[in-house]
């Protein structure tokens, strides 16, 4: 009796009233969607993006956008204007302020105006780039003291992409400046709460989810976790011997990447693919290699650099059980790098991303 009213119900409908045929349309289209969107989400892989705050996290988004995404139009880019404009006068701010604390003299003291005027500056309220700005930038970016004190730039905060705005002001101050891509990604803006991304990879839905990486970000990681299939973990290889600010106090680290190794055997024991990204491969200079591969009696090389880093985060991924190294797939870049971005990631791809479809049973 059940099964007739039911098969009545269902494809019966010459006897039901208006709503009742509403109803049942009504149902079946929620079916409908539920079962695309189940279909959906089972070609769908979420990756989270860890690493701390100005390792290339957003960086990082910013190029999936651009390679596999809609990129960024004249208006999304024009929309960064303003940003463009602020990081120079932090970066100018910070500049002059370390001149100060490190007690370096101006080579020219009439830039010494100059630098105060900085000072005063309130970076919230920078809409513009007005032409006073402008000479005072170029004629304190040309003082030999001011050089001196960016060669230091270790011992204090300044922005990443400080040289890039200096070797691009004339073009960044015309007044039809329209940033390009490469503004966009040279553009520092912490990131505050859990921002995604999602883009189609070969008819896979690829979610990354992007949280801020400053320590007072970071509590906010354990609430992102839930269904992710492979963590994608950026260290920066330039803060090896960064003075690091943490909630406005300075820490200093003589070799930050100690300070990864420690929420990196916090994620370990989370059993999940993790993509370890060295972001920043151009800091890989001398000091860099003196401070980090051991005397071996050969010559240090970038080469060596990296194996020794790689190593050193590998050692810390081995299983205490069964001695076996967990799911780790190193990569090196430079998240600026649109064309390197693009072979990192089709590795990625092709290797952890693919393995996890199939280990959750959706390849
Ligand atoms: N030169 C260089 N600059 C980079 C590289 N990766 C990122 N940057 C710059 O570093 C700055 C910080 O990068 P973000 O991507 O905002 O860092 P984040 O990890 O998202 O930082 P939070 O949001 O604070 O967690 C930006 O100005 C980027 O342009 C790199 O490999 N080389
Ligand atoms: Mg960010």
């Amino acid at each position: 009796m059940g099964v007739c009213w039911r098969w009545c119900y269902t494809t019966c409908v010459c006897c039901l009233s208006e709503d009742e045929k509403n109803a049942i349309a009504i149902h079946n289209e929620i079916k409908r969607i539920l079962a695309d969107q189940k279909k959906r989400e089972r070609r769908e892989i979420k990756v989270l993006l860890l690493g701390t705050g100005e390792s290339g996290k957003t960086t990082f988004i910013k190029q999936m956008r651009i390679i596999h995404g809609k990129g960024f139009s004249e208006d999304d880019r024009r929309g960064y204007t303003k940003l463009v404009f602020q990081n120079i006068f932090t970066a100018m701010k910070a500049l002059t302020a370390a001149m100060n604390t490190l007690r370096i003299p101006y080579a020219n003291p009439q830039n010494e105006i100059y630098g105060k005027q900085f000072q005063e500056v309130e970076i919230c309220q920078m809409a513009h780039l007005d032409r006073m700005y402008v000479d005072a930038i170029r004629r304190l970016w040309a003082d030999e003291g001011v050089k001196a004190c960016y060669s230091r730039r270790r011992e204090y905060q300044l922005l990443d992409s400080t040289e890039y705005y200096m070797a691009n002001l004339e073009r960044i101050a015309a007044p039809d400046f329209i940033p390009t891509a490469q503004d966009v990604l040279r553009v520092r803006f912490p990131t505050t709460g859990i921002n995604d991304y999602s883009f189609s990879v070969e008819k896979i839905t690829l979610r990354i989810v992007d949280v801020g990486g400053q320590k007072s970000e970071r509590r906010k990681w354990i609430h992102c976790f839930e269904n992710v299939t492979s963590l994608i973990f950026l260290a920066s290889l330039s803060e090896y011997d960064q003075v690091l600010e943490e909630n406005n106090k300075e820490v200093s680290v003589s070799f930050a990447p100690v300070l990864f190794l420690v929420s990196f055997k916090i994620l370990i024991n989370i059993n999940k693919f993790i993509i370890l990204i060295f972001n920043y491969i151009l800091a890989l200079t001398p000091p860099l290699l003196c401070g980090l591969v051991p005397p071996s009696g050969k010559r240090r090389d970038a080469q060596d650099a990296m194996d020794f880093i790689r190593n050193m985060y590998k050692q810390r991924a081995v299983s205490a059980e069964t001695k076996e190294c967990k799911n780790i797939y190193p990569h090196f870049t430079c998240a600026t790098d649109t064309n390197n971005i693009r072979k990192v990631f089709n590795d990625v791809k092709d290797t952890v991303l693919i393995k996890s479809l199939q280990e959750y049973g959706v390849l």
